[in-house]
């Protein structure tokens, strides 16, 4: 068996949100497919990916670099021990041919793209979905059902609290207990009222965490913390530029609730700078690598390593993204949950239809690969780029 082609196209996902950072009305995704030679079902096995939210479409480098080192590897160095499917380390490691250590930018989005469809072919060669052949490979259990939560409150124009209020209602109705929302958009005071106003809507159905996107500096970070830490949250996220480690370390002086981060942390070097100096705390805080943005899942592998070594558990792990990718990881490898964007960044987020939230759970259906086919918006755009 062979790959014949590894296809990209650049869409948008655009909305008119903003976080404390970035608006979202330029945003736009690769999707890529990994085309095989290989026939299940009477239809060739095509192996679909696309990047996150936050980063943009990577087609430059993808068209550019990766794809021909791909295709102008040997066929057969890129087959697992069988001969029968496709290895997607050594896919990796022929992708990333000629390739520094260090300054990880975002090349690691373009590997990650790429990365999923190779693990999206794989499961559908194997006949299997894809959390089942991660548990089998690693000898654990797998777990159908995955904590997810509601990510959204985003600043957009004209939206006042009783919009957000409304918003954060859809979640609780559609089976959400834990809902995010933006802080850091706007001064200090704006921020608790409306904190406030979601804490009195969802009272004590659900948990509120809140998410600042790196935009505080040190004294921001702590002002926020003092005022954050009179409410119950579920976390506070990325208080900080993501790589001031020492800023992180600092504010869990201010801050004993749990705190997340990590979401623009791009490989397992990185995430071990932040296990080393951030200062988080492994029975409380949430790490929030996506392997969509940082080189896949072969490096969430060699992520998850680091995490055992620094005596982390990957139940502490909620990745950023929504994406049915995590969700598998999640299912299969024993993650504490996903993200979920219930409202946002459409057809590419969310879950295959008829996937409902329960609990604040959903239960993965038994679908060949990632599960794209079960989702029938994204399943058609994926279709219409190669099949
Ligand atoms: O607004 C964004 O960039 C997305 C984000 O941080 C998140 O989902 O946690
Ligand atoms: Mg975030």
């Amino acid at each position: 068996m062979r790959i014949v082609d590894v296809v990209e196209i650049t869409k948008p996902i655009s909305s008119p949100i903003r976080n404390a950072y970035i608006d979202f009305t330029k945003m736009t995704t690769s999707l890529v497919a990994v085309v095989t030679d290989v026939v299940r079902d009477g239809r060739r096995v095509v192996g679909y990916g696309f990047n996150s939210n936050g980063r943009y479409g990577q087609g430059g480098l993808i068209r550019e670099r990766f794809r021909d080192r791909i295709l102008e590897a040997a066929p057969e160095t890129l087959l697992d021990a069988t001969g029968e499917n496709l290895d997607p380390h050594k896919v990796w490691a022929a992708a990333m041919r000629n390739e520094k250590p260090g300054g990880h930018g975002e090349r690691s989005v373009a590997v990650g793209t790429i990365d999923m469809a190779v693990w999206d072919a794989v499961a559908k060669i194997a006949g299997v979905p894809l959390f089942r052949l991660l548990a089998e490979r690693e000898g654990v259990e797998a777990n159908p059902r995955v904590f997810v939560y509601a990510a959204g409150g985003y600043y957009y124009p004209g939206k006042d609290d009783t919009a957000l209020r409304a918003e954060m209602r859809g979640y609780l109705d559609r089976g959400y207990n834990v809902v995010k929302m933006k802080i850091g958009g706007a001064p200090i005071a704006e921020d608790r009222r409306r904190i406030e106003a979601v804490l009195s809507e969802i009272g004590s159905q659900a948990q509120l965490a809140v998410d600042a996107n790196g935009r505080f500096d040190l004294e921001t970070a702590i002002a926020y913390a003092k005022m954050l830490r009179e409410y119950p949250l579920f976390w506070y996220e990325e208080a900080g530029d993501p790589l001031d480690y020492a800023l992180q370390a600092a504010l869990s002086e201010f801050y004993p609730g749990p705190m997340a981060t990590g979401e623009n942390l791009f490989s397992h070097q990185d995430a071990r700078n932040l296990l080393r100096h951030g200062g988080m705390r492994p029975d409380r805080d949430w790490l929030q690598f996506d392997c969509a943005l940082s080189y896949g899942l072969v490096e969430y592998l060699r992520t998850l390593d680091v995490l055992k070594q620094f005596g982390w558990s990957p139940r502490r792990c909620i990745p950023h993204g929504g994406h049915q990718m995590s969700l598998n990881i999640a299912a299969g490898l024993g993650l504490g949950g996903n993200e979920s964007y219930p409202d946002l960044f459409q057809p590419y987020g969310g879950f295959p239809d008829g996937v409902r939230v329960v609990d604040g759970h959903i239960t993965m259906p038994d679908l060949p690969g990632i599960g794209f086919e079960g989702k029938s918006d994204l399943i058609r755009e994926m279709r219409a780029l190669a099949e």
